[in-house]
């Protein structure tokens, strides 16, 4: 049954110039999880991810949304059914001010013109609701703060208020702890469990420890397949995921570290 599932893959592939990146991938993003997909350095994350969000196109298989074939539509028709990306591509003006930035797309979610938004009302209506979208990723008191005088952390979560505007019903986040601190990242775990209620979350996410926190369901990829699937304490218990990633490159660096049971425990 397709409809249980917010998301789907079948058979996907991927093949750049006879190489297959991709081989065969059939996720099921269930309605409401926070679901993650993870694997070592160069495993196809990003390419699956590429793929969904419509910046690549496959070489066969198919997507379906809530049981639709979405495998022809383009980035920006998929947006319109609800399906929006955020993070790793700066989304954000940075000589606008936070509130002007959330103000541009929440135009851009109503399609509409400035003309729409002249009324006095209209225009009240509208900063009301930029200020709650500030609000819900803690940037109130940055309304009036030019972006680029942002600290790291507060840009990215005007990223993702910017991609709440769109009002997702499936959010996807494309490694949204990349290049933080400790403070920031625990931070960003906060943001994406509040802006995951109400929707669903396919996260690509090197850190394990904010897989092991947020997400329910983990899918692992390995050279293009799926080695497996589960929710954190299934998938790092798994000797097959430990030995993908410590033959990855055995350096411990980002995208090396295995799942570990500190994690689960860190969690609980
Ligand atoms: N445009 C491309 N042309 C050729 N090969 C590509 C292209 N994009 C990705 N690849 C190859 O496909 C494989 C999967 O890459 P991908 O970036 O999807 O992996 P990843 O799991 O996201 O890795 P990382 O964790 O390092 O970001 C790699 O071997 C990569 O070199």
């Amino acid at each position: 049954m397709s409809e249980q599932y917010v998301l789907e893959t079948r058979n996907l592939v991927k093949e750049f110039k006879g190489f297959v990146a991709v081989n065969d991938v059939n996720l099921q993003i269930r309605q409401g999880d926070i679901h993650a997909l993870i694997g070592p350095n160069g495993a196809g994350k990003t390419t699956v991810f590429n793929l969904l969000t419509k910046f690549l196109i496959p070489t066969r298989g198919q997507i379906l949304y809530r049981g639709e074939d979405i495998t022809p539509l383009k980035s920006a028709a998929i947006a319109r059914k609800g399906i929006v990306r955020s993070f790793q591509i700066s989304a954000v003006f940075p000589h606008m001010t936070a509130l002007e930035n959330i103000r541009v797309a929440l135009q851009t979610a109503e399609g509409s013109s400035y003309s729409f938004w002249k009324s006095g009302h209209s225009l009240h209506k509208l900063n009301e609701r930029c200020m709650e979208l500030l609000e819900s990723v803690g940037l109130a008191e940055f309304a009036n703060t030019t972006t680029v005088e942002l600290a790291y952390g507060r840009k990215r979560a005007l990223e993702l208020a910017t991609t709440l505007a769109m009002e997702p019903q499936l959010l996807l986040l494309d490694e949204p702890t990349q290049g933080m601190g400790s403070e920031d990242v625990d931070r960003v775990v906060a943001l994406v469990r509040k802006a995951a209620q109400g929707r669903t979350v396919l996260m690509v996410e090197h850190n394990l420890s904010v897989v092991s926190k947020l997400c329910d369901r983990i899918t692992v990829l390995a050279q293009g397949a799926v080695l497996t699937e589960g929710d954190y304490q299934t998938v790092s218990a798994d000797p097959r995921v430990r030995e993908v990633y410590m033959g990855s490159d055995g350096s411990g660096e980002r995208g090396a570290q295995a799942p570990s049971q500190e994690n689960v425990e860190a969690a609980q």
